[in-house]
């Protein structure tokens, strides 16, 4: 990798935000719901380079690869790739400067049209952009086939004789074909046995040394971003949690998403050692995105109030089940019971039960280290066994942590390396934060 002073391209600010109502009565009677896919990124990617851009599915990967491309258009920020700002060029100019800037498909099975031969496949941007014709096309389509590892004499066949992995070499042809700066390959091999992704990922590594390429490159693989990327992002719902260097991200994790993501990788993995770490529930709804950090509903080492003296499980688990009250309609729902007996008739089951039934269902000890802290908890759920769930939630409002309230700015570990995480923020008390069991404490 060649770095340069001066990013190929930078992304400042970078939003999408889809609206969901599917027509003029919805967005008249204000039925519309606004998906914040992507929200206010920022990114740099260096000539030569490989970005690697993770996080679970529907954190707003491929809305970020298509939005830097111009191929939706960005609610609001910019993109500037070599100065010039694509968000804000004519037409013209951003069809000559997208012949710069391409894109590589996840599904090569979806994204080859089974009706053209592979010739015509790879010749398209060839005849779009008025790069060659006649003799000089085939030779270029035939060269560009015997690049990517196959033979000039498939240009007659058509998508459905080849196979995963042949596909997706057709489909790198095709992004090769009109001289490319950037590509941005978006889970390039998610759809291929995993011994042909190894093969994919070569070719585009020699592809990348022969023609100087840079490649923003979108997986939720964290074993093949980290074999292929020079640098990391790291997304969260429609964020970037983490940015910097391959190594300095993954060895050792620093940012409490980037941790759970690598301890998920199924075993053998090189990357991590400890023990799994499992996230309570799935990743929120972007329509409505927690407040302050938008991980705090799910994060293991979330930062408690300075006002208890909990264990980081307590801590997290009255939190949680402080969120749960708060969106449900049902006492049941908070508990192990699946039987309704909780719901059909509360007042047959004694509180010490209910009590009960809570605490395992979130894994709550029979009593919480911090005195205060377990009247707060047996109040609540003595409002839940009479049914008053507001009540309920209410007190258990008493538990609030600043990763609710605060929204991470971006804390440089150091001039190449930024982490969007309240435990980097020196006005909080970080110290045990490696140890995972005692509780991180707001200052
Ligand atoms: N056209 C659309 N209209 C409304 N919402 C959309 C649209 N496209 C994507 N979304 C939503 O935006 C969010 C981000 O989706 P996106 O596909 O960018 O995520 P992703 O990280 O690439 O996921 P995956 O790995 O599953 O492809 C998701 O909640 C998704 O449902």
């Amino acid at each position: 990798m060649t770095k340069q002073s001066d990013p190929i391209l930078r992304v400042e600010g970078l939003k999408k935000y889809y609206d969901t109502s599917s027509g003029f009565i919805d967005s008249l009677l204000g039925r519309g719901q606004t998906v914040k896919a992507v929200d206010d990124v920022d990114l740099e990617l260096h000539e030569g380079e490989t970005l690697g851009i993770v996080g679970e599915s529907g954190c707003g990967k491929t809305t970020l690869g298509r939005s830097i491309l111009q191929l939706i258009e960005p609610t609001d920020g910019n993109v500037y790739y070599r100065g010039e700002e694509l968000t804000d060029v004519s037409n013209t100019q951003l069809r000559r400067l997208k012949t710069d800037l391409q894109y590589i498909f996840q599904d090569p099975f979806a994204s080859l049209n089974p009706r053209l031969t592979v010739g015509d496949i790879i010749g398209e941007p060839l005849d779009v952009h008025g790069i060659a014709t006649g003799q000089e096309r085939t030779e270029r389509i035939g060269e560009l086939l015997e690049t990517v590892g196959l033979s000039a004499n498939y240009t007659r066949r058509y998508p459905h004789e080849f196979s995963g992995g042949q596909r997706q070499r057709i489909g790198i042809a095709r992004a090769l074909a009109v001289d490319p700066e950037i590509i941005v390959c978006d889970e390039p091999v998610s759809a291929l046995d995993v011994s042909v992704q190894a093969q994919i990922l070569n070719l585009l590594e020699d592809l990348q040394d022969e023609f100087g390429l840079s490649y923003i490159f979108i997986a939720h693989d964290l074993s093949v971003v980290e074999h292929i990327s020079d640098r990391v992002a790291v997304m969260y719902l429609g964020e970037i949690a983490e940015v910097g260097p391959t190594q300095a991200v993954f060895s050792p994790p620093h940012h409490p998403y980037t941790e759970a993501l690598l301890s998920a990788i199924p075993e053998p993995d090189p990357l991590w050692e400890s023990e799994r770490i499992t996230l309570s529930g799935t990743v929120p709804s972007p329509i409505n995105p927690p407040s302050g950090c938008r991980f705090h509903t799910r994060c293991p080492r979330i930062i408690q109030s300075k006002e208890y003296d909990l264990t980081q499980t307590e801590w997290r688990s009255i939190v949680d089940l402080k969120l749960h009250a708060g969106n449900t309609e049902s006492v049941e729902s908070l508990t192990t019971s699946d039987d309704g007996a909780v719901d059909v008739d509360r007042s047959a089951i004694s509180n010490d039960r209910l009590d009960r039934l809570i605490r395992e269902e979130f894994s709550l000890p029979r009593e919480l280290s911090d005195p205060e802290a377990e009247t707060i908890l047996s109040e609540a759920i003595d409002r839940l066994h009479a049914g008053e769930i507001a009540d309920a939630t209410d007190r258990l409002g008493a538990f609030v942590s600043p990763c609710e309230r605060s929204t991470p700015d971006h804390y440089r570990a150091d001039d190449t390396h930024r982490i969007a995480c309240l435990l980097y923020d020196s006005g909080f008390d970080n110290a045990d934060s490696d140890s995972g069991t005692d509780a991180i404490v707001e200052n």
